[in-house]
């Protein structure tokens, strides 16, 4: 079966839950205790695809404002990026369109960019409206989806909304 790679980053704010997604993604567990990032950190996870192998290569980005310079790195050479914010936090969801324009700016042209409004358990605290995201990122052609990493929900559909996108190199 033909094997193929796709390299992904997760960037975002502190505390928005990349590390929690990916590690719901590869391990399907949830650490409530789980430590920021340090620089970033590197997983892999295979699936089938229709008749393929994907082997997804991720780059869990450190989303404290000190290890912001490292993000290129890491975002460079992606064929798509996730960025998270926190639906229980507005200011993160502005951090998220700081990362629109800088993967526009300075990001490969053609990268897939997929928005994750995480910790969607926590709706009674909710302070970014599912409706405004949605239509932000069909404003900038981005897949959409909001996610619980604490519960289960969305993650596989995300990665697999990646994987089956058009604009996909
Ligand atoms: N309720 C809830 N809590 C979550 C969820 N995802 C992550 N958390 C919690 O949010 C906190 C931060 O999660 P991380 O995964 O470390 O966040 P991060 O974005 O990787 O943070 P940095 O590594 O600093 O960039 C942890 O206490 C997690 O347990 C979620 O879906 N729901």
């Amino acid at each position: 079966m033909a094997l193929r790679e796709l390299k992904v980053c997760l960037l975002g704010d502190t505390g928005v839950g990349k590390s929690s997604i990916v590690w719901r993604f590869v391990e399907d567990s949830f650490d409530p205790n789980i430590n920021p990032t340090i620089g970033a950190s590197f997983m892999t996870k295979t699936v089938q695809y229709q008749n393929e192998l994907h082997k997804f290569l991720i780059w869990d980005t450190a989303g404290q404002e000190r290890f912001r310079a490292l993000a290129p790195m890491y975002y460079r050479g992606s064929a798509a990026a996730i960025i998270v914010y926190d639906i229980t936090k507005e200011e993160t969801f502005s951090t998220l369109k700081n990362w629109v324009k800088e993967l526009r700016q300075h990001g490969p042209p053609n990268i897939v960019v997929a928005i994750a409004g995480n910790k969607c358990d926590l709706i009674d605290v909710r302070e970014v409206m599912e409706r405004d995201a949605k239509d932000y990122a069909d404003s900038i052609h981005a897949i959409f989806v909001e996610t619980s990493a604490k519960n289960a929900i969305n993650i596989n559909e995300l990665f697999i909304e990646i994987n089956s996108s058009k604009y996909l190199l």
